[in-house]
């Protein structure tokens, strides 16, 4: 289909509206414009989901519609038990935000649910990339399956969507010998890989927090030691157990891009990280809002993945 074509389709939500994320379907509106349409989990957004996204992005851009990402919460393994626990790298909330950092314009986030897991891959092409975002090409990976069975595939798509629709199946994106995947990115997390984490997301891992008041444990100055410092409470409960240990970490007031490297330690605890900082206690407290806490390097003596030193 032609970009004349596109935009002559009456667009109420024009392109340049603000982005809008969408908590289940009942929130799309009734005529939200044609659109390309993303599709996946995106745990994390790594690298291979960056590309994806931007591949949608740059559709849309060439025929000035708008690009939705829709993803599943909870992660479809995780509901149909063929992973233990909720291991989430990131919460849905983040992963909404980087979502929309990689470029898509809105994002729909459908319940995972046993029935949708029994919908046929045909007829939720049909219920929700057509009838509801009116979408004229789609983007997954290379190899993305969906639907009752995991039955549904590119051919699937085009075949739902129809000849005049754009399926497009992107290449995978590699770090080293190995395909970017959530799965990846969950078990180097939970290694405390945090460089080799880094190279895969494309951006360090972050754990939000809010500073623990009152409850200062011994100034830090005369150096590091276990037992003082400032402890952080993360602020969602989706980020994945990251390896307890002591990391480099740059420590940023949410929403800045500037802020100290202080030593933090991810402390072994029942629920997700709890994390202390060991250095720069001061500057933490004086802070008044949530952090953000980006993990540069490991440096208790994690090994990368290889036997390669982490630090
Ligand atoms: C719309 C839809 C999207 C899905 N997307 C994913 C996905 O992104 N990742 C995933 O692991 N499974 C996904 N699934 C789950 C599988 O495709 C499939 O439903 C699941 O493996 C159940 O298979 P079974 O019927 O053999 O139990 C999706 C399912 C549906 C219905
Ligand atoms: N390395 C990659 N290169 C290109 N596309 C990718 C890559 N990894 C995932 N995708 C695509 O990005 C979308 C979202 O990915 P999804 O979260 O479903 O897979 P994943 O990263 O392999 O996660 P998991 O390991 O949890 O199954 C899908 O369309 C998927 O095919």
């Amino acid at each position: 289909m032609s970009a004349a074509t596109l935009s002559a389709a009456a667009d109420p939500l024009p392109v340049h509206a603000p982005s809008r994320v969408w908590w289940g379907l009942e929130q799309v509106p009734a005529r939200p414009g044609p659109s390309v349409v993303a599709m996946g989990v995106f745990d994390g957004v790594h690298r291979g989901h960056a590309a994806v996204v931007a591949e949608a992005a740059r559709l849309a851009g060439s025929r000035g519609v708008r690009s939705v990402v829709v993803t599943f919460d909870p992660h479809p393994a995780v509901v149909l038990g063929r992973r233990p626990e909720p291991d989430a790298l990131v919460s849905v909330r983040r992963r909404t935000e980087l979502l929309l950092q990689a470029g898509a314009h809105d994002v729909l986030v459908l319940p995972f649910t046993h029935a949708l897991a029994a919908e046929p891959a045909e007829a939720f092409a049909e219920r929700v990339l057509r009838a509801a975002l009116d979408c004229r090409a789609v983007v997954v990976g290379a190899g993305y399956r969906f639907g009752a069975g995991g039955r549904g595939d590119t051919a699937t798509l085009q075949r739902t969507l129809g000849p005049d629709a754009t399926v497009v199946a992107v290449a995978p994106v590699r770090r080293e010998d190995e395909r970017c995947s959530s799965t990846l990115a969950r078990a180097l997390a939970a290694q405390g890989h945090v460089q080799a984490l880094q190279e895969l997301l494309g951006r360090p891992h972050r754990v939000e927090v809010a500073v623990r008041r009152g409850d200062r444990l011994v100034a830090d100055e005369g150096g590091p030691r276990r037992g003082t410092g400032v402890h952080l409470d993360p602020l969602d409960a989706g980020a994945a157990r990251l390896a307890p240990g002591r990391y480099r970490a740059r420590v940023l007031p949410l929403g800045c891009d500037v802020g100290p490297v202080l030593d933090v330690d991810v402390l072994p605890s029942g629920a997700g990280p709890a994390l202390r900082v060991l250095t720069g206690s001061a500057w933490v407290l004086a802070q008044r809002g949530p952090l953000a806490v980006d993990l540069l390097d490991r440096l208790d003596g994690a090994t990368g993945p290889g036997g390669r030193r982490d630090t």
